[in-house]
């Protein structure tokens, strides 16, 4: 597939696959326990939304959060993919929003259902352009997030508890992994909550910056 095309991947990849308390602070502070293999679920593909458009909050959503995180755009489709050469898979990156309505997924998770609602609305994964391969340390890229101005997560991907390439050999071991899909990598601290009116400005430092406003559905 042509990198024309991978840089395309909001329109053409056709999965996002997201991990969940990758990073022992974020897991802390909503007083869960870090996993001992990576949390997997969902976001369906209609769930992005470009710079230009805004974050909306549906009526039935009380406290949506918001949570800034590294994406990986996959180049190549692989099934069973060796760690060793897990970072070939790797087309580029994006920076992500993983808008979860805490509320729903509180509930979802008091009756052992699935998050599918809170995480996959749409508009609930803002996400930036394309950004070529090159320009990220996966292992070392410094992520934040404000909203209105005021910093509310400011974290490095040095601290996730599993790395992009073990990340990938996980996944392609369960599901194959196809170019454009997209995988969410987990959020650092400080996730909290927006209302319709607010701002939120994010980024990974020195690389990318995106900017979204929220607004009633
Ligand atoms: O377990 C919870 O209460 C919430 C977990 C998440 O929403 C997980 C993530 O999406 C994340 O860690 O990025
Ligand atoms: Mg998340």
């Amino acid at each position: 597939m042509s990198s024309g095309r991978l840089q395309d991947f909001v329109k053409f990849g056709r999965k996002i696959i997201a991990v969940g308390r990758n990073y022992r602070s974020h897991a802390a502070e909503l007083g869960n326990p870090v996993p001992k293999e990576p949390l997997l679920f969902l976001k369906p593909v209609s769930s992005y939304v470009e710079m230009g458009g805004a974050i909306e909050v549906p009526e039935r959503v009380q406290e949506l959060h918001y949570e800034v995180e590294l994406g990986v755009v996959v180049n190549g489709s692989g099934r069973d993919i060796p760690e060793s050469s897990a970072m070939e898979y790797v087309g580029g990156y994006a920076l992500a929003l993983d808008m979860t309505s805490r509320d729903l997924q509180s509930a979802a998770k008091k009756s052992g259902h699935p998050w599918s609602v809170a995480k996959g609305y749409d508009t609930f994964c803002p996400i930036s352009p394309f950004i070529e391969k090159e320009k990220v340390n996966p292992s070392a890229a410094r992520l934040w997030l404000k909203v209105d101005g005021e910093t509310k997560q400011n974290g490095v991907t040095t601290d996730m508890i599993f790395s992009v390439p073990y990340l990938i050999s996980y996944i392609s071991s369960i599901m194959t992994l196809e170019t454009g899909d997209l995988i969410l990598t987990g959020t650092p601290e400080g996730v909290g909550p927006v209302v319709p009116g607010q701002v939120i400005t994010a980024g990974i430092e020195g690389v990318v910056q995106v900017e979204f406003p929220v607004k009633k559905r």
